[in-house]
């Protein structure tokens, strides 16, 4: 797979007196090919990578770039606020927007019904399954469900081309089964990566593009004009914005959306996105993101995962706030319940839909009755959601979606009166061996996916991504940092480094028994176990797991190159 990689290098050359794009392409990812474009044969490495496409996402760049590094250092320096002991909190400054009268644009038709939306990587037979599931709405994932490598990424922007136009198809040879979509498909919407994540396969004027902006601008460039005639309802395309901190991240999105909109010569408002309220930060920030975004916003979604993950994160500096093993945090939590509620009654208030997360249980093929008990916990995480007040909620698998489909709404008053401290209230729960041993071995076993190309992956009976991940790993290195008694054994025994060595390599051992000496050998385990021990044991924790193990699937073959 590494042996064809590409990468794109946009500069600008001054030629007579004039700007121009000088586009050049190191080596090519597929076989050359050709297509034909207004009746020329245009070399092409994939449909998404035409010279317009390209000079798009370079104008985004040059536009948004600084921006985008000044968000990035203001994420730097609140954390090293958060990490001298100060909390995060509703900002004075913006208090007229927390309490002014202003609603966001209304939600456009085609989107008015989100009860059930699937989720899943821009993998094809993924795509067409999760487009006809049944769910209203299809989220295809560049992000937490997606390893970023630039094959997976291209190929997934040649799936999301076909599904917008319709004419996707699949065939599995093994089983001799085509895929095509029925008649009725979900919604699209695609979910770009978060702000921090390069792009390292395409540079523009000597810089590794923004991950994000590649995905947004080859997928909007392609598609918008089709998505608003088939999909849309001339509204559109729609889109999923994960990992935000602050609202000047937010405000950077709609001018994107703004700047797009009038390359491509459509009504301001006409892009609709769902921000993720993912991070500890944002909830302080849930009114604010929606004002930047008003024009543009189809509501808040509880990205519940990532959101533990940033609770660990933001309190890295602060012993008294450790969390319990991780399969005890979930939405009943008080800090996890504020939360949610907090993000209903802001989208009530402001007039868009306030979107619950996912439960991680998948189907579980092999026995009834765990697939049953399975099935309950789902149904009980979106009765519980419905009763909240959510307007509709995710679902990891085409399975579920039945289930989910029969819980029907339930009229409850929006919460009122929620408070910072409920907001960061302490975890409860307990710690132990079995905690450590788990996230050790979800974690190896993710990366060791994740670095061959698979952001999501069951494991153990539950959807692991790079979300889910995440948990394991900070909470391991938070455990690790305070050496925390695990009390919840019995053992007292305290996490040390010896004590995790111990646990990595047991750990190791039982992935080999799992998955066999062979898959063992030949897949990336002990590269993960690297990763994910470094990582765990590094004195400053790293802010993504997926920042340092993406440079394992960069590899440049700088052999070749062609202009376009
Ligand atoms: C924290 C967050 O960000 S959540 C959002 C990001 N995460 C995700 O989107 C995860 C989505 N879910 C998945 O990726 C998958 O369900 C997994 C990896 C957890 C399990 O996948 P599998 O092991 O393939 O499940 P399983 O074997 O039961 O699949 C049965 C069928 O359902 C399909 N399927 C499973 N999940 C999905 C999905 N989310 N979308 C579309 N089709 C799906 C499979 O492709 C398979 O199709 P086939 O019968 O035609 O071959
Ligand atoms: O993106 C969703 C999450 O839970 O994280
Ligand atoms: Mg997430």
């Amino acid at each position: 797979m590494f042996e064809r990689l590409v990468t794109v290098i946009i500069d600008r050359h001054h030629r007579g007196g004039r700007s121009v794009n000088c586009v050049t392409i190191v080596r090519f990812w597929f076989d050359p090919m050709s297509i034909s474009l207004g009746g020329k044969n245009v070399p092409l490495l994939c449909p998404g990578l035409t010279r317009e496409a390209l000079e798009f996402v370079a104008g985004l760049e040059r536009e948004f770039r600084r921006r985008i590094i000044y968000a990035l250092e203001c994420r730097r320096e609140a954390k090293r606020r958060y990490n001298d002991g100060g909390l995060p909190g509703f900002d004075p400054a913006t208090r007229f927007v927390r309490e002014g009268e202003w609603r966001c644009a209304a939600p456009p038709p085609a989107v008015a019904d989100r009860k059930v939306e699937i989720t899943g990587p821009v993998e094809r037979k993924m795509v067409i399954n999760a487009l006809n599931s049944g769910a209203k709405v299809f989220m295809a994932d560049f992000e937490d469900a997606l390893s970023p490598s630039w094959e997976n990424l291209m190929r997934g922007q040649v799936n999301l081309k076909d599904a917008v136009e319709g004419t996707i198809s699949f065939h599995d040879k093994a089983r001799n089964r085509v895929y095509k979509l029925n008649d009725q498909t979900a919604k699209l919407f695609v979910r770009p990566r978060g702000w921090h994540l390069p792009e390292n396969h395409i540079h523009i004027d000597g810089q590794p593009a923004t991950g994000c902006l590649v995905d947004f601008g080859l997928y909007f460039f392609h598609n918008h004009a089709t998505f608003r005639r088939t999909q849309g309802a001339g509204f559109g395309p729609f889109f999923y914005l994960p990992k935000m901190e602050h609202s000047r991240e937010a405000k950077i999105w709609n001018c994107v959306f703004e700047r797009a909109e009038k390359m491509a010569g459509i009504e301001n408002g006409s892009i609709r996105a769902t921000v993720l309220i993912e991070t500890l930060p944002a909830v302080f920030q849930m009114e604010e993101i929606l004002y930047e975004l008003r024009d543009h916003s189809v509501g808040l979604n509880c990205g519940r995962w990532d959101y533990i993950f940033s609770y660990v994160k933001t309190f890295q500096g602060h012993p008294d706030r450790l969390l319990p093993d991780r399969v005890l945090v979930g939405m009943t939590q008080h800090f996890m319940r504020s939360y949610s509620d907090l993000l209903i009654r802001t989208c009530h208030r402001r007039g868009v839909h306030a979107m619950g997360g996912m439960a991680a249980q998948i189907p579980i093929r092999d026995d009834a009755v765990a697939n049953e008990a399975a099935l309950d916990l789902v149904r009980k995480d979106k009765l519980r959601e419905v009763r909240a007040g959510h307007d509709g909620t995710w679902a990891a698998h085409p399975g579920l979606i039945p289930a989910i489909m029969e819980i029907h709404k339930v009229k409850r008053e929006d919460a009122a009166n929620l408070t910072e401290e409920d907001l960061i209230q302490r975890p409860r729960g307990v710690r132990t061996m079995e905690g450590l041993r788990l996230n050790t071995r979800v974690g190896i076993h993710y990366l060791a996916a994740w670095l061959t190309g698979t952001g999501s992956v069951p494991l153990y009976n539950l959807m692991e991504d790079a979300a889910t991940a995440e948990i394991s790993r900070v909470q391991n290195w938070q455990w690790l940092k305070y050496g925390v008694e695990l009390d919840g054994d019995g053992l007292g025994v305290h996490v040390t480094r010896e004590l995790f060595g111990r646990v990595v390599e047991e750990e190791m051992e039982r992935i080999e028994r799992e998955v066999g000496k062979e898959r063992f050998n030949k897949g990336m385990y002990k590269e993960a176990c690297k990763i994910f021990t470094r990582q765990c044991t590094a004195p400053i924790l790293d802010d993504f797991l997926t920042l340092d193990a993406y440079n394992h699937i960069v590899v440049h073959h700088p052999k070749g190159s062609s202009r376009l």
